[in-house]
């Protein structure tokens, strides 16, 4: 059986992102991406300073690591990264979490296809927008989602999350929108400063940033049909790793 590499599992506690936010959820955080956003708030992915800690796991270490923390308290699994698509063994998690009727989401950038990810209950799929310093591959992106499509997983199992520090990220995010316009759309607020422990600072900056991000989408015509979320997790623990 093919062994994962594995940085953190966690949980039970609240996803703070996107298209499932607030759902009670287990996290298993995969190492090494394919990219290096200048802004990654797991940069510890892929930098090499968490090297040390990287596991090589099957999914039966993993399922029996997560049914430890989380016992029966939990029916939910967000796998995220670094990019967990780089990863073709994922499949057999995938499938021993569904046949003890537990839902898999996954958090990726939309880089790379798995067969496997036909397969995810939650989708969530991020490009990146120009502050990150990361090029998208549309060629790339347009197959994923023509693959979502033909398998019908669009429309309930699917959602694109941009995440925007400033006007040109914005205007990535329209762009990313209109071209797919049947893809559930998320905006979510960027946290430029992913180190510091001072957290009221953080959350009174973060919110400021929401109210700046909810004030340009209600301006804009061509984003009528879109969600504007913060990270909630970083109102509840600040930059803390494992929550
Ligand atoms: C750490 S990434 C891992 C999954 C995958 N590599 C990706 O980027 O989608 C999980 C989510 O966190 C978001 N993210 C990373 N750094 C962030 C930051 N500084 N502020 C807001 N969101 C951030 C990413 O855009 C992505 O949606
Ligand atoms: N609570 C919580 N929600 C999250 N949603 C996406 C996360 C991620 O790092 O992928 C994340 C995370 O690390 N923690
Ligand atoms: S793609 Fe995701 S994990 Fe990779 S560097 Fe960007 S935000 Fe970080
Ligand atoms: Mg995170």
């Amino acid at each position: 059986m093919s062994k994962l590499p594995v940085l953190e599992i966690f949980g039970p506690t609240i996803q703070g992102e996107g298209m499932v936010i607030g759902r009670k959820t287990m996290f298993v955080r995969t190492a090494g991406c394919d990219y290096r956003c200048s802004w990654c708030d797991s940069a510890f992915t892929w930098d090499g300073s968490a090297k040390d800690e990287i596991r090589k796991m099957s999914a039966d270490d993993i399922f029996n690591e997560l049914k430890e923390l989380g016992g029966t308290r939990f029916n939910h699994v967000t796998i995220s990264g670094g990019n967990p698509a780089l990863l073709a063994g994922m499949d057999a998690l995938v499938e021993q979490l569904h046949d003890h009727s537990i839902e898999v989401a996954l958090e990726t950038q939309g880089s790379k296809w798995q067969d496997w990810m036909g397969n995810i209950d939650d989708l969530t799929i991020s490009p990146k927008p120009p502050s990150s310093m990361m090029k998208t591959d549309f060629g790339k992106l347009d197959a994923i989602i023509n693959e979502l499509r033909s398998q019908d997983r669009v429309e309930k199992h699917t959602s694109l999350k941009v995440v925007v520090f400033n006007d040109e990220d914005f205007e990535y995010a329209v762009h990313v929108h209109e071209r797919y316009p049947d893809v559930p759309f998320f905006l979510q607020v960027g946290n430029d400063d992913t180190s510091t422990a001072d957290d009221d600072n953080l959350t009174r900056d973060l919110l400021n940033k929401y109210e700046w991000l909810i004030n340009k989408t209600m301006e804009d015509a061509r984003m009528n049909n879109v969600r504007v979320l913060p990270q909630l997790h970083t109102f509840v623990w600040g930059n803390s790793r494992g929550v």
